[in-house]
């Protein structure tokens, strides 16, 4: 042998895929259990027949909102506390019989909480058989006729399964006989009076998939899973003396009633990579209540206890195996084929698992914790597997699924990874104590029914005619009947021939004492003669008898041949039929699976539905509130807009009113100034116009007294009366001026005829519609605030006269009237032509002009201003002049007595009164010179050093 290859473990195969093959979801159930008598809160609804609700009891509101939480569950079905066990076991556990009998494997457990209700359903209780009960009787029920003889399926240890001959068979039943191992009942009026009433007969089910060509054979055993270890319910005890195989291969070893402590057995697995549990006893029987009376001495064993949850709480796992081993007729169709390979063995696991507890409720101490925990330990693993399989299958993974952290899940494994049906019964107690650990149980179920196990294939055809079995019994009923018909060997014949082997006449003594014995050898040859003759009719008898059969044998293989032609084509036509029921049998399989998942996807879509129902009157709720929100901040916004408007409404009118205010105050003041100014253009023009005359007006009196009570008060013209329009009239003068009674010297100088020498070009121009242009008339050259005159450059820069080419030549205007007051301080004009009236001559002749001009100052005394300008080119040819500096020259008198003294002759002795109220054209021409550029005296007054004007 090759050294490497014995230190080497086989690599292990792996598990049988096969390929293209489908795959079902396991089929997870529901059974809701009547509420204990002590319970008072439900918490479990059943609201369809796929569906159950779980409502949160008081005290667990888990919603966001603190409203109470209801989940909903879908499963394949749901059935409710007043389902029978024999609609449950039709429900669930009888397809998996039918395939267990069409030689496919399956797996049932149930699942809960303890105290849920798993036990009932899987055994029941007397009068109320579960599932196993009643699979058994179903099984039973189906094959009894095609029952092997007991001893001829034998199990090997190895989980494989062999077939003896009937008479290898009869060996093993005598020789079992011999050890005298005590037979289990096989009617059911041995059944222990306990289990008697499990089941009723007439409730037994049957399948239609039996194969009438094979022979089947039930093995059962039963294990339980404690704390994690594997125990043989069935194995030998004290009370118990069916033998352990473990010891020969089903021989037992130990005769007498020796006890044999528990021994925990481990998983192996089989060249089929299917799980089992070595050494364990597999039971061979052929009734239901041989099978029953079997598991229930293996029941007795489980063990239970008492907890505060449940009198009789499975503290361990329990696994009932049912293992159904068929094998082919041979051709004959009279005995088992002798051919292992032709041996078909499936298996249905019945598993009541423990309950899922929490210690502090069942009221666990000391041994229970620990059986506590292993139990929840394995239901964790198995739910981990689940999981991991589940996301496997799902996401394309391949995680490892940790089925050897748990002897139940390792068990299971074939079950998963290889071929099967699994169904599991989620057995729930509405008890609302319950709710948090059946919320778990719930979740896990729901999860479980994604994950899929291969379907099973179909086993092989085996190669012989079909209806063997049938033939062969029609056969002998046939041959029975063509005996009797002619007179053949019939039964009576028979015993008539046995009769004559038997009453051969016994021969005498032989005992020959004298050689001349003449009595014993006649009487013996006698004897034989007789026996000769008879010996003769028995062989003429079997002769024509032989003779008969042979005839009829060949009379009935004429008849079989043409049965067989018959036959033959009746197979053909079999045979097509049975692919059209195959085809047939596939498409419907193809459409229930088609039909299930609809059904799966219709309860998905129906949940999924209700929550989007539920979400939808939860946002039409949510939108009801808002709008009714809406509509108030609607109303308020509307009312607050009222009130705004309101109070925008009174806050314009305020202002409105305020404004008007200030636009009549601004516009008197500024109609007061324009009056002031106007007031100073008529007394610039007054100057002007009267210097020719002798003697000096009286100054007029000051406005801001005297207007108010000589002129109408200035009102605030409407806008479609456009801009105020300056009051035309001049303001009435104080009494002494106007009657002419102050006799002041005249001071004033005017200028007009020193320019009305262009008055004539200049209306010939205005002829013209020079527009635009500055006519030097009097009144525009000294009303320097007259906007119109400076609409348009008054002079054309270019035409001014150079100054640098020999100085500057000025006009020294002086009017006749003006006081030679002989003060020293005289003006020295140098380089000027004096005139008392400027002519356009004089003025084109020298380019600065500058006026002597007097008139009476606030003091009294008189002051002399020096009103200089340059002296412009007008367009039309004429001559302007531009003010551009007024110099003020002032003398005291000291003469003058008391007070200070007026300059001007002629002034009344007392004084006007207006005299200190008014303010004089030397007063305003002071101040006018006084005044800087950029100085923020008013738009009233105009500032004599600034040359340009701006337009209005
Ligand atoms: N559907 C049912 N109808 C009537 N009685 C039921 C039903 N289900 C359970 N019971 C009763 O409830 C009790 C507890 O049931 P059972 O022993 O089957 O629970 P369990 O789930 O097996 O508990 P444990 O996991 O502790 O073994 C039993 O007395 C049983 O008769």
């Amino acid at each position: 042998m090759n050294r490497q290859q014995k230190g080497r473990t086989p690599r292990r195969p792996p598990p049988k895929k096969f390929p293209g093959s489908q795959s079902d979801p396991v089929g997870v159930y529901c059974r809701v259990r009547p509420l204990g008598q002590d319970d008072k809160e439900c918490c479990i609804e059943v609201i369809s027949s796929s569906t159950i609700q779980l409502h949160a009891p008081e005290g667990f509101k888990t919603n966001r909102n603190g409203e109470y939480k209801e989940t909903q569950y879908s499963f394949k079905k749901v059935f409710g506390v007043s389902i029978s066990q024999t609609d449950l076991f039709e429900h669930v556990a009888k397809p998996l019989v039918d395939d267990l009998i069409s030689g496919k494997n399956g797996l049932l457990f149930t699942y809960g909480v303890t105290g849920s209700g798993k036990t009932f359903t899987m055994t029941g209780s007397p009068g109320e058989g579960g599932l196993l009960p009643r699979s058994l009787y179903m099984i039973f029920n189906s094959i009894s006729p095609y029952q092997a003889k007991r001893y001829v399926f034998k199990t090997d240890d190895k989980n494989g399964m062999e077939v003896q001959s009937e008479v290898e068979a009869l060996l093993e039943r005598q020789r079992r006989d011999h050890v005298s191992i005590p037979k289990t009942p096989s009617s059911r009026q041995k059944l222990d009076p306990e289990i008697a009433d499990m089941i009723k007969t007439e409730d037994a089910y049957q399948t239609e998939g039996v194969d009438e060509d094979s022979s089947y054979c039930v093995f059962v055993s039963y294990v339980e899973i404690y704390n994690n270890y594997i125990y043989d319910l069935l194995e030998e005890t004290q009370d118990d003396v069916i033998k352990p195989k473990w010891n020969g291969g089903g021989t037992p070893v130990h005769p007498s009633t020796e006890s044999i402590a528990p021994q925990s057995r481990s998983l192996r697995e089989d060249q089929n990579h299917n799980m089992y549990v070595a050494g364990c006893m597999e039971v061979e029987v052929k009734s239901a209540e041989e099978a029953f009376q079997v598991f229930w001495r293996g029941q007795k064993k489980r063990k239970v206890a008492n907890t505060r949850l449940n009198r009789e709480s499975s503290r361990s796992h329990s696994v009932f195996i049912i293992k159904l081993a068929q094998a082919p007729l041979d051709a004959e169709g009279d005995n088992v084929l002798q051919d292992k390979n032709q041996v078909t063995v499936s298996q249905l696991c019945l598993v009541d698992l423990a309950g899922s507890e929490r210690t502090g409720r069942t009221g666990a101490e000391g041994t229970r914790v620990r059986e506590a925990g292993n139990i929840n330990q394995s239901l964790l693993t198995l739910r981990t597997c689940i999981e991991i399989l589940r996301e496997n299958q799902m996401c394309g993974t391949s995680k490892m699924v940790p089925y050897r952290d748990s002897k139940i899940t390792h068990l299971f494994k074939n079950y998963f990874d290889g071929e099967g049906k699994v169904r599991m019964v989620v057995c729930v107690n509405p008890n609302a104590d319950d709710y948090e650990e059946t919320l778990l149980v719930m979740r896990f179920a729901e999860m479980t029914q994604e994950v899929e196990v291969a379907r099973p294939v179909e086993r092989p055809i085996c190669g012989f005619t079909p209806g063997r079995r049938h033939r062969n019994q029609a056969f002998k009923e046939e041959l029975t009947r063509k005996l009797v018909e002619r007179g053949g060997p019939i039964d009576t014949d028979f015993h008539v021939l046995t009769n004559l082997v038997q009453s051969l006449p016994p021969l005498p003594s032989s005992e020959v004492t004298d050689p001349h014995d003449d009595i014993t050898l006649p009487r013996l040859i006698e004897a034989l003669e007789n026996r000769q003759r008879i010996r003769q009719t028995i062989v003429d008898e079997y002769n024509r008898k032989a003779d008969m059969i042979r005839s009829m044998i060949q009379h009935i293989d004429s008849n079989m041949v043409s049965t067989e032609n018959i036959l033959q084509e009746q197979n053909v036509k079999l045979l097509e039929k049975d692919q059209l029921i195959q085809s047939g049998k596939m498409e419907i399989e193809r459409l229930e699976k088609k039909i299930k998942t609809q059904e799966y996807k219709i309860d998905v879509l129906q949940k999924t539905t209700k929550n989007y129902e539920d979400d939808k009157r939860s946002m039409q709720q949510e939108l009801e509130t808002r709008e009714q929100r809406l509509h108030r901040e609607l109303s308020e916004k509307r009312r607050m807009e009222q009130r705004m408007q309101g109070m925008v409404t009174d806050t314009q009118h305020k202002w409105e009113k305020e404004c008007d205010r200030r636009v009549n105050a601004m516009q008197l003041t500024m109609q007061n100034k324009l009056w002031v100014k106007d007031e100073k253009l008529k007394q610039l023009k007054a100057i002007v116009t009267e210097s020719k005359t002798p003697g000096r007006p009286d100054p007029p009196p000051r406005q801001t007294h005297t207007a108010p009570q000589s002129q109408p008060r200035w009102q605030r013209p409407s806008r479609e009366e456009g801009p105020p329009k300056r009051s035309a009239s001049p303001s009435p003068l104080p009494q002494g001026a106007q009657d002419g009674s102050e006799s002041y010297p005249s001071s004033s100088t005017s200028i007009r005829s020193c320019i009305s020498a262009d008055s004539t070009a200049s209306r010939a121009r205005r002829k013209n519609g020079e527009e635009g242009v500055c006519f030097p008339s009097p009144t525009k050259v000294l009303g320097l605030n007259e906007r119109s005159c400076w609409t348009s450059t008054p002079v054309r820069p270019l035409h001014r006269r150079s100054r640098s080419a020999g100085g500057e030549k000025w006009v020294d205007h002086k009017p006749a009237s003006n006081l030679d007051l002989g003060t020293v301080l005289q003006p020295l004009i140098p380089n000027a032509i004096h005139v008392s009236t400027p002519s356009e001559k004089t003025l084109a002749k020298c380019d600065r002009y500058v006026l002597t001009h007097q008139e009476v100052a606030s003091d009294g005394e008189i002051e002399t201003k020096l009103i200089k300008g340059d002296v412009m080119k007008t367009r039309g040819g004429g001559q302007s002049v531009q003010f551009t500096d007024i110099e003020t020259l002032k003398q005291a008198l000291t003469n003058a007595p008391g007070r200070k003294r007026r300059s001007s002759e002629g002034a009344p002795a007392t004084g006007n009164q207006n005299d200190g109220a008014w303010t004089d054209v030397e007063t305003r021409c002071s101040r006018a010179v006084e005044m800087r550029a950029g100085s923020k005296a008013g738009p009233g007054y105009e500032q004599h050093a600034v040359i340009k004007r701006r337009k209005p």
